[in-house]
């Protein structure tokens, strides 16, 4: 995409009963504890005295106030995450930080980190941070994932230099330094061999990230990861694992790896089957590329691929193997879409009727649908184009892109920057 794109929203569909859902069950789980609480006190009522029976209704007040503020406090969290899209599973979340200064009153970070993010222009913690941080801060094991370039780095660089300045104490008394002469950066296959020689003890490490895990992960480094987390034996190890994308495989190995640890996941997931436009084909395959490289499970129509290829991809796309499905407008205009929940004009479409055509394909038979299109400076002329399709659809459109002139919309199809970040060859 070119670098000043940016993006609207066109019909967007909040899920509000989930949302709904998830608020009721932890309230459950806060009326659940209490009725608890207030029937065992009842038991106990007939063999004490009035006195002993006044002095525990009073406590049991005082516990379910907090059993309240408690509540409180979760359904607080819930809305801030909410805000922030963050989605966490796992028993007894930390709540997220609101900001740096956080650090110092829960956690009692060093000053001078917090002068060096302030330094840094850092002014607020991005949603990864606020939730994985406390996370580890706690030493709890965090599984987590949030689009690149999101902060993910400092999210666990944070929580180690925390644990490093409240360590060093110890590790001045403890350590013999000439054994560390320099940090280990080492591939996989190195770090196997040196363990193997025993050339190098990880059983007393207490704090491992794998960052980029769903690359760590791909199948053929499988072997070789698991050999070398086998020798990170510290019962009381705290692992986290951070990732951009989250393939099957990655969620699989989280499970088996850490117990109890905490999901954290930023960002609008992905909600398949998701149809993608571009205007031509070889942006098309570009954002193909890119996309399979992250291990989506994607596929590509365009009119290199004979007849029947095309219809295979269709046919995966429609049983579900394929989750987002990539197209120019001349392809899939004589296929037969059925069931997309989203449709992500990747590329602003050329006329009116592209638009309405690929649009069209989602939210199908009285299903909700969502259609993303995104722009850069040279598709504005055409936004009100665009705003006045959604006003005449039944959508509500915001005052700003009602007021853009109208330009006359045809053939609009503008050179735009290359989406591959494969470097090129000379
Ligand atoms: N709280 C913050 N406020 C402002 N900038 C930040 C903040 N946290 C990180 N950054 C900056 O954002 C950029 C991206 O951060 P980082 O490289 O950690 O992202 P990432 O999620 O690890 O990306 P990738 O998945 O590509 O590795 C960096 O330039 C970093 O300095």
């Amino acid at each position: 995409m070119a670098s000043d794109s940016s993006f609207l929203f066109s019909g967007i569909r909040f899920n509000r009963k989930k949302f709904g859902v998830d608020i009721a069950r932890f309230q459950k789980k806060e009326s659940d504890t209490d009725s608890t609480k207030i029937s065992s006190v009842a038991e106990d009522e007939s063999a004490k005295s009035r006195e002993a029976v006044e002095e525990k209704t009073t406590s049991t007040k005082k516990r379910k106030r907090k059993g309240n503020s408690s509540g409180i406090h979760i359904l607080r969290d819930a809305i801030f995450r909410k805000q922030h899209n963050i989605h966490v599973s796992g028993y007894n979340v930390p709540s997220p930080l609101q900001s740096f200064d956080e650090l110092k009153s829960r956690y009692n970070c060093p000053s001078y980190l917090l002068r060096n993010l302030k330094e840094l222009g850092f002014k607020l913690p991005t949603p990864i941070q606020r939730q994985a941080i406390p996370v580890l801060l706690d030493g709890r094991e965090c599984f987590a994932c949030a689009p690149t370039g999101s902060g993910k780095t400092l999210a666990f660089v944070c929580p180690m230099f925390m644990k490093l300045k409240l360590m060093t104490k110890n590790l001045l008394r403890n350590a013999d330094f000439s054994k560390f002469p320099c940090d280990i950066i080492s591939t996989p296959l190195r770090l196997r061999l040196a363990i193997k020689k025993k050339k190098i003890d990880l059983s007393r490490v207490e704090y491992l990230v794998l960052d980029e895990s769903d690359k760590l992960f791909e199948p053929e480094l499988f072997k070789q990861i698991d050999s070398v987390l086998k020798a990170f034996s510290n019962p009381s190890i705290i692992r986290s694992l951070f990732c951009a994308t989250l393939p099957d495989f990655v969620e699989d190995r989280a499970r088996e790896l850490m117990h109890d640890a905490v999901r954290v996941i930023v960002g609008r997931n992905l909600n398949p089957p998701v149809l993608v436009f571009l205007q031509s084909k070889e942006r098309a395959k570009e954002l193909y590329g890119e996309l399979a490289f992250d291990n989506i499970r994607v596929d590509v129509i365009h009119s290199d691929l004979s007849q029947q290829e095309r219809e295979n991809a269709v046919d995966n796309f429609r049983a579900g193997k394929t989750w987002v499905l990539i197209a120019t407008d001349v392809v899939a205009r004589g296929m037969d879409f059925k069931g997309v929940n989203c449709v992500i004009n990747y590329d602003f479409p050329d006329s009116a009727s592209a638009y309405v055509h690929r649009i069209g394909r989602s939210g199908r038979a009285g299903r909700t649908g969502e259609a993303i299109t995104f722009y850069t400076e040279e598709d504005i002329p055409f936004l009100r184009n665009v705003a006045n399709l959604m006003a005449a659809s039944g959508c509500e459109v915001p005052s700003w892109l009602m007021e853009l002139q109208k330009k006359k919309w045809k053939k609009h199809r503008p050179k735009r920057d290359s989406i591959s970040t494969k470097p090129e060859t000379a």
